[in-house]
């Protein structure tokens, strides 16, 4: 099949080049670009010449129909708004890197975002992305709304706390780090070398625009004995001086005594089959190196006897477990491929 990727100078979708290119099932056939069609990619970023040969070109709705079957948006929120729905006349299968479309209340999308938001109609349309939980819905979907980074790292770590009822859903905190390319290639004060080097920094500290998405689908996972509850989370981003990479440090008070073996029992039995999560042994936690250039989604968990609490380690890329990597992922799922294929790099360490 032939993909497009719309957004095509910026990080997430180098990152989806990348992905592409050694993909067995597709072909890159486009790269959409606002600010520089009719550029070669490889004059933007010199790492892929004599590798990727194409001239970016402008958005054209009329040609791109012609010329491919899937259509990655890799653009900043309010923009995939305007241009997917136009995708969607032409049944082009659709996956969103973008906000736009995560967030099923239009009003909360317009609170969070502070841009108005999709029809409600595509909001219906699409299924949320976040593959090892909503794989049946993905498979359905023309239309997939790609989670964002922390929530990525965020929900695969609570969720299956969440469905086995061992936490109290009122105590969740959720303490994010990242790398600066989780803020785009745009260059801006807050990102730039000497704000962020040699510096941890706390951000949008209860306006973040991953709240409301963390809220919605553990909502949506929640048991039929909780249904009736809407769950609140704290959490708070930092920024850190690395360039790739996320991690959630979560808290919440356990509902019942259990050790952190039973615990990773528990953890490893709800992602057999999910070959993108790896469940650390006892003692053991994850860093963000270990998963660096992949799409592993590596937990560590630790039941704390004393206190009654349980702390659970997240990592992820964000560019690619967070971003790309999901987004290639959701398509082996809709196109019935194998949900590894290309995606079995090991991750680049040190
Ligand atoms: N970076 C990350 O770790 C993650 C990013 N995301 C989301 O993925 C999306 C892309 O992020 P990222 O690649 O990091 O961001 P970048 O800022 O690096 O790239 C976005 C690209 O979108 C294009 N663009 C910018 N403004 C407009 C516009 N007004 N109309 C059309 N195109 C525009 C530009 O490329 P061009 O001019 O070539 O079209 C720009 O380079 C964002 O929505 C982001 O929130 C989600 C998860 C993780
Ligand atoms: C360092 C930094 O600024 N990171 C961004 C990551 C957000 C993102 O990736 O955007 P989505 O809204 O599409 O998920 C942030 O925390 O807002």
């Amino acid at each position: 099949m032939k993909t497009a990727v719309v957004g095509g100078t910026g990080y997430g979708a180098v990152e989806l080049i990348r992905l592409l290119d050694k993909h067995p099932m597709v072909q890159l056939e486009s790269i959409v670009s606002h600010s520089q069609s009719g550029t070669e990619i490889h004059a933007v970023y010199p790492h892929l010449s004599n590798i990727v040969h194409l001239t970016m070109d402008e958005w054209n709705i009329q040609n791109l129909h012609q010329q491919v079957d899937i259509v990655f948006f890799a653009t900043p929120a309010g923009v995939s708004k305007e241009l997917l729905p136009q995708c969607r006349e032409y049944d082009l299968q659709c996956i969103d890197l973008s906000g736009d479309f995560r967030l099923a209340s239009r009003e909360i999308y317009e609170t969070w975002y502070g841009k108005a938001a999709p029809a409600t109609a595509f909001l219906q349309e699409a299924v949320y992305g976040l593959t090892e939980i909503f794989a049946a819905d993905i498979k359905q979907s023309r239309l997939i709304s790609n989670p964002g980074c922390y929530p990525t790292a965020a929900l695969l770590g609570l969720i299956p706390l969440v469905k086995n009822r061992l936490i109290d859903l009122g105590s969740i905190i959720i303490d994010g780090k990242t790398g600066v390319s989780g803020a785009g290639r745009s260059v801006s004060l807050g990102t730039h070398f000497s704000e962020v080097n040699e510096n941890v920094k706390a951000y949008k500290i209860g306006s973040h625009q991953h709240i409301p998405e963390i809220e919605q689908y553990i909502n949506a996972v929640l048991p039929e004995a909780d249904a009736e509850k809407d769950v609140k989370v704290t959490f708070s981003a930092h920024l850190l001086p690395m360039t790739r990479g996320i991690m959630c440090t979560m808290y919440a008070d356990l509902t019942a005594p259990v050790t952190t073996a039973e615990l990773g029992r528990l953890y490893a039995q709800f992602y057999d089959g999910h070959p993108f999560v790896r469940v650390r042994p006892e003692g053991i936690l994850p860093a963000t190196k270990e998963v660096c250039g992949s799409n592993y989604c590596d937990i560590g968990i630790h039941a704390d006897e004393r206190t009654g609490r349980v702390t659970i380690v997240s990592v992820i890329d964000n560019l690619v477990k967070g971003a790309a990597g999901q987004a290639v992922q959701n398509m082996n799922v809709v196109n019935g491929w194998d949900v590894t294929a290309g995606l079995t790099d090991i991750p680049l360490y040190p």
